[in-house]
């Protein structure tokens, strides 16, 4: 058995794997990275990426369907699934090498292949035969798809997880999708508008990760009202039946049973930490009821001990730049360990691509109620607004916080028109810890859908009741600029 003495090993060559690398190397030379699966990132692989592109093919279909709507007649839109899945995945392939060559770019001996264990808190068992004995642990080992028990049983190859749409030679017929969280609205959305019959059960009438109540209404009646979904389903029961087809059976709280007939079905309820298999048990650090290590989000560390927690591993917001974040604090510190430092995070950026878009900034509805806060709100709706009219791209809204007294600004939600831009801008106002009227003071340009930003704000500082009222909407566009 070979042995191997390190200051630093990361567990998993992932976002977080990696950025952890680069900076634990800036502190030692003497690390390693244990991957056990492909290099290449779930991000590049099989995630963000891929996801984007097939939502890309998808919005240039529905552009083309609705361009006549501009007096613009493109004439039959015609979906090749060959060409679209070829294009998605010689992308996600190019994507994948850029991260590929920059893991083969570090020295061989900070490489090792294959699936770690814990042997003792600084000792790891790599099944390539390998023993590393490290003086501090990263651990960044992603996160994998929930799937109900029983169902892979059932279903076989069947069931798929976000993995297998990537690797699709060609477009299904019919795919039901179980979930309506971030990953189940955005590939539904995207299948659907390439022609896949797509139906969505959700087990509670929530679509995606917005926590206000009132735009949850709102997302129902937009995203809603395109896709086909059986939400507040109670049970559902897939089997395959004799001709190889999902069959799904569902009843829904109001006791309505139904049953559908699909290609395959789609599972995206949420993910799990990869910590199966870790044998945590041997790695001397504190796990709660549920066998889960907690960690300090500002340090990367798990309680007082050597070991590092970053990525989705951490189940906490499994979003790209989150991991980014959490590789290079954890990294940094197991580098420097035991000067540990303290980082601060960044405000909350969550974005949904959907069609409407969904963004949350900074802190949610439902946190500033769980913290007790007193806050006003303000709210847009994009039916009337003046570019996103212009657009026909009017549908959605957003609704703003602020805190009552001093004015700040707190966070945002929203379903609607480019959230992905206006959300950064929320959420980069909510971090520098602006006020409505520091918000207010800034530019606006006409006519852009950042207008409905500004009347949300200006309604938000009427309830806040701190200023003179501000004036009234933007007279080139009302009634809601
Ligand atoms: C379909 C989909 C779409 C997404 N879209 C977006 C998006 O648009 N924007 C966004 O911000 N986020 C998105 N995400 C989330 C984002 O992809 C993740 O937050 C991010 O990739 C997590 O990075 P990570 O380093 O924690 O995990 P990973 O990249 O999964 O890396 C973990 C690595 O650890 C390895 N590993 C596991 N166990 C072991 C072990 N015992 N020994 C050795 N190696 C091990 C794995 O093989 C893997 O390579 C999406 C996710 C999915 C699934
Ligand atoms: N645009 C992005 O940033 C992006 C895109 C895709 C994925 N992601 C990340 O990946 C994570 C995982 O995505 P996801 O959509 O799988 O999770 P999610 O947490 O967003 O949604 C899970 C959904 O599944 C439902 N659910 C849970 N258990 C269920 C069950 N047993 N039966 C039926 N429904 C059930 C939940 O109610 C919820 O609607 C996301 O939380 C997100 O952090 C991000």
């Amino acid at each position: 058995m070979k042995t191997l003495r390190t200051d630093v090993a990361i567990i998993g060559a992932g976002t977080a794997g990696m950025t952890a690398y680069r900076a634990a190397a800036a502190h030692t030379d003497n690390l390693v990275v244990i991957e056990g699966g492909p290099y290449g990132t779930t991000c590049a692989r099989v995630g963000c990426m891929p996801s984007k592109l097939l939502i890309a093919a998808a919005e240039a279909a529905h552009t083309a369907r609705h361009a006549q709507a501009f007096g613009v007649h493109a004439g039959e839109v015609r979906i090749d699934g060959r060409e679209v899945m070829d294009r998605v995945r010689r992308e996600r392939d190019r994507f994948v090498g850029f991260v590929v060559d920059s893991v083969q770019a570090w020295p061989q001996a900070h490489r090792l292949r294959g699936f770690a264990r814990f042997v003792s808190p600084h000792e790891l068992q790599v099944d390539d035969g390998t023993r590393v004995i490290a003086d501090r642990i990263v651990i960044a080992t992603g996160s994998s798809p929930n799937v109900p028990r029983g169902w892979r049983a059932a279903l076989g190859d069947k069931l798929l997880i976000n993995d297998d749409v990537f690797a699709w030679q060609t477009l299904p017929r019919s795919v039901a999708v179980v979930g309506t969280g971030i990953i189940g609205l955005e590939l539904a959305l995207a299948l659907h508008r390439l022609g896949v019959r797509v139906r969505v059960y959700g087990r509670s009438t929530r679509l995606g990760p917005l926590t206000d109540p009132v735009l949850q209404d709102v997302a129902r009646a937009t995203i809603g009202a395109e896709l086909s979904m059986t939400l507040d389903v109670e049970a559902i029961t897939p089997s395959l039946d004799a001709s190889e087809q999902v069959r799904i059976v569902s009843r829904t709280r109001d006791g309505h049973q139904d049953t559908d007939t699909f290609d395959f079905l789609l599972a995206a309820i949420g993910r799990h930490p990869n910590l199966d298999g870790l044998d945590l048990e041997n790695a001397g650090i504190p796990l709660d009821a549920s066998g889960l290590p907690s960690v300090d989000r500002n340090t990367g560390r798990i309680g007082d001990s050597h070991i590092f927690l970053a990525g989705d591993v951490q189940d906490d917001l499994q979003l790209l730049h989150e991991a980014a974040d959490d590789g290079r604090i954890a990294g940094d510190n197991a580098g420097r360990f035991p000067r540990v430092r303290v980082r601060p995070r960044r405000a909350r950026l969550s974005i949904v691509f959907s069609d409407p878009q969904i963004a949350l900034a900074g802190l949610t509805h439902a946190e500033l109620l769980a913290a007790g806060m007193r806050f006003e709100t303000g709210e847009v709706s994009f039916d009337d607004q003046g570019r996103s009219r212009v657009m026909l791209k009017n549908q959605g809204a957003l609704r703003v916080y602020g805190e009552s007294g001093s004015g700040r600004f707190l966070g945002a939600e929203m379903v609607g028109p480019a959230a992905e831009h206006i959300g950064h801008l929320l959420a980069w106002s909510a971090q520098r810890g602006d006020t409505v009227q520091d918000m207010l003071d800034s530019p606006f340009y006409h006519p852009v859908v950042e207008e409905g930003l500004r009347t949300a704000l200006r309604q938000l500082q009427r309830q806040l009741a701190l200023a003179a009222p501000p004036p009234e909407l933007c007279l080139d566009c009302a009634p809601a600029a």
